[in-house]
């Protein structure tokens, strides 16, 4: 299975359909972390033959970036053609991920050797399975966890408003599914193009609910998410303030300190160190 580096950063992830070559060329240049190109729902069930081969292809010229294709589930007519076709892209996006058995069948059909699985929790079965996704994560090469909140919402028949405040359970769970099995965790989408206040919101709530970044979209909103996630210049100054005053001679041999008039211990050490090196 390929090598995932949990330092690499996902603040940003920008789908886009994997039928729309405008816009393929178009996120080459653009300030995102890592894109998607979707085979699912964003392409129609006439295009999927095509987008299947326009996305191996483009996947291929995305340099040191990570470009993902998002392929139909395997139980659709197109999901197993689209999961022999994409066993030499740097990770593949499954939507509706259920159990540990469907990362199972998946990595089954992507080969053992092939890429590893970015797993879409966007059911309510899955957030009722999320333990067992998440121990089935490393044997089955599973590294990111993604939520769709717009399916999640869907099955649930619940309308989120501007806080979301009925999901937020769900990708509470999901955080902590994702963090007790090392795996990295990205919010779900934000359909509101044109409200940048109501984006600017969900950035900040996904980055308080502890994602390490969110699935974009539109260009439009991929300042806001690299802004929200991080990490911040104060995140940064904090980080190496507590790097510094750990080496300092007088904490030798303590687990606690003042710091700013707070307490640090060797458990924010480990953050300030992670925060450094997502920052590179
Ligand atoms: C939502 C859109 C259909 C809007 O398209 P449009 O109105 O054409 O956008 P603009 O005119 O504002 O576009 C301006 C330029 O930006 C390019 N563009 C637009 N979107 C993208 C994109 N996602 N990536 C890259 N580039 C993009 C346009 O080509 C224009 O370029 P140019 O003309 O050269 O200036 C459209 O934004 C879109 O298709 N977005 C992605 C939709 C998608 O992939 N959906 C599937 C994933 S989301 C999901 O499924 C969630 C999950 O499963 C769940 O359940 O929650
Ligand atoms: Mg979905």
């Amino acid at each position: 299975m390929s090598d995932h580096h949990p330092a690499t950063r996902h603040r940003s992830v920008l789908f886009m359909p994997a039928s729309n070559p405008r816009a393929i060329a178009k996120a080459q240049g653009l300030a995102c972390d890592a894109v998607i190109l979707d085979l699912e729902d964003a392409v129609a069930p006439e295009a999927k033959a095509d987008a299947r081969a326009a996305a191996v292809a483009a996947a291929a010229g995305f340099g040191a970036r990570p470009c993902a294709v998002r392929i139909n589930a395997l139980d659709t007519l197109w999901g197993q053609d689209d999961a022999v076709a994409v066993r030499g892209v740097a990770a593949v996006v499954v939507p509706k991920v259920a159990s540990a058995a469907d990362l199972v069948a998946i990595r089954a059909a992507l080969g053992a050797d092939g890429p590893p699985i970015w797993a879409m929790i966007e059911t309510c079965g899955a957030i009722l399975r999320l333990p067992e996704i998440a121990a089935a994560a490393a044997t089955t090469g599973t590294a990111l966890l993604i939520a769709g909140t717009n399916d999640l919402a869907k099955e649930m028949r619940c309308r989120p408003d501007a806080d979301r405040t009925p999901l937020l359970p769900a990708l509470t769970q999901l955080v902590i599914a994702a963090r007790a099995a090392g795996l990295v965790a990205l919010d779900g989408v934000c359909n509101a193009i044109g409200d940048p206040d109501r984006l600017a919101a969900e950035c900040a709530q996904g980055a308080m609910l502890g994602f390490d970044g969110k699935t974009l979209i539109h260009p439009a909103q991929i300042d806001a998410a690299n802004a929200a996630f991080g990490p911040s210049a104060e995140q940064l100054a904090w980080a190496r303030a507590v790097v510094t005053a750990f080496a300092a001679p007088d904490a030798t041999g303590r687990g606690a300190i003042r710091l700013d008039g707070a307490m640090v211990e060797r458990l924010h050490l480990a953050e300030a160190e992670r925060i450094l090196a997502l920052a590179g």
